[in-house]
């Protein structure tokens, strides 16, 4: 990361980054039988420890976190920390995702009290730190088109305080074409959208994504480089790609990182930018990604300079916050 320009987390699901600490902490005192008692033991079943087969298997990793979110300050807390740990990776600016069924689900929550919840945690936070933070309400494609309307019904209910949302989850058991009509009603009441796509399914995602979900940024978008048209349409429609190299690594997604397309995507003039997707089961943080970019694809200056610009360039902020951030790092 280079201090002179701001450095940004575009793609950082606060749900999966809840601190074990935390799950364990959370899990006695909602008497939440977990599989291990001690720290040690626990870390094996919430955070990857080696590369998974494929994305749902890494998935299942972030369930324990949801499992312990008993109540509505629950949420709020892991809100909170997930603040305290941008101040830690060195961050000035992360847009949070969470998908508020997700976290109500174990212990039957309302998704609308579980969003109110996560905004004041981000909100005590930010009182805290120096950093700025905004929110993506997730819906989970996992659990199918009644629970996903009832969260985009639910960060409906707090639209000024949200600014995007996303679809996450299953990509290939659950398409894109499935979830039309609820990123129509996104859309219509204002919000941005971003869309996981090509990272467990191909081309023919992202594809989807743009033309039938509106999407202006793309969550990962790995098999976008096996799409000459679509590598092109990208670039040409200023697309923003936001790229998470371990997760790709530790979802199989992309098996060897020396081969991950990233590189070829910047020099085809595509907007992309390096994010770290759920840093707290993936067991690292933004400063970790910077490095694997340097060290095992290959970047340099210039190319960690150019994701930098391109983070900020893709984020959901005004042009004054954008303007904002810029004068914040020439400062250091
Ligand atoms: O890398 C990813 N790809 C697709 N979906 C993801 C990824 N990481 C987390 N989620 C999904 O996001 C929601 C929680 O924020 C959950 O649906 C989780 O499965
Ligand atoms: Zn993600």
């Amino acid at each position: 990361m280079l201090k002179q320009y701001p450095v940004t987390d575009l793609h950082r699901h606060l749900d999966g980054t809840i601190r074990a600490e935390t799950i364990l902490e959370l899990g006695r005192k909602f008497n939440v039988s977990l599989p291990a008692n001690s720290l040690q033991e626990l870390i094996p079943h919430v955070q990857i420890t080696k590369q998974e087969p494929n994305l749902v298997a890494f998935l299942s990793k972030l369930d324990w976190g949801v499992n312990v979110l008993g109540d509505y300050d629950a949420c709020a807390r892991v809100a909170e920390e997930n603040v305290e740990d941008l101040v830690k990776a060195q961050i000035d600016y992360a847009e949070l995702r969470f998908s508020p069924g997700y976290m109500a689900m174990s212990h039957k929550l309302n998704p609308e009290g579980v969003v109110e919840a996560v905004i004041e945690g981000v909100r005590r936070g930010m009182q805290k730190h120096d950093v700025q933070v905004n929110l993506i309400g997730i819906m989970s494609r996992t659990f199918g088109q009644q629970s996903c309307s009832d969260e985009l019904a639910a960060c409906m209910a707090f639209r000024d305080q949200i600014v995007a949302v996303d679809l996450a989850g299953d990509e290939l058991g659950h398409p894109g074409n499935l979830f039309v009509e609820q990123f129509s009603r996104a859309r219509d009441a204002g919000f941005s959208i971003t869309v996981h796509a090509g990272e467990a399914a191909g081309s023919e995602s992202v594809w989807q994504a743009i033309r039938e979900l509106g999407a202006t940024r793309i969550g990962h978008g790995v098999k976008i480089a096996d799409d000459p048209k679509l590598m092109d349409y990208v670039a040409k429609h200023k697309i923003g790609v936001e790229s998470c190299l371990s997760s790709n690594f530790q979802t199989n997604t992309t098996p060897d990182l020396s081969q991950h397309p990233l590189k070829r995507f910047l020099e085809h003039g595509i907007r992309a930018s390096l994010n770290t997707d759920d840093p707290g089961v993936s067991a690292i943080d933004l400063p970790d990604e910077y490095r694997i970019a340097r060290e095992q694809l290959g970047f340099g200056d210039e190319q960690i300079a150019k994701l930098q610009s391109n983070g900020l360039k893709m984020a959901f902020i005004s042009e004054s916050a954008r303007q904002a951030l810029r004068e914040k790092a020439l400062k250091r």
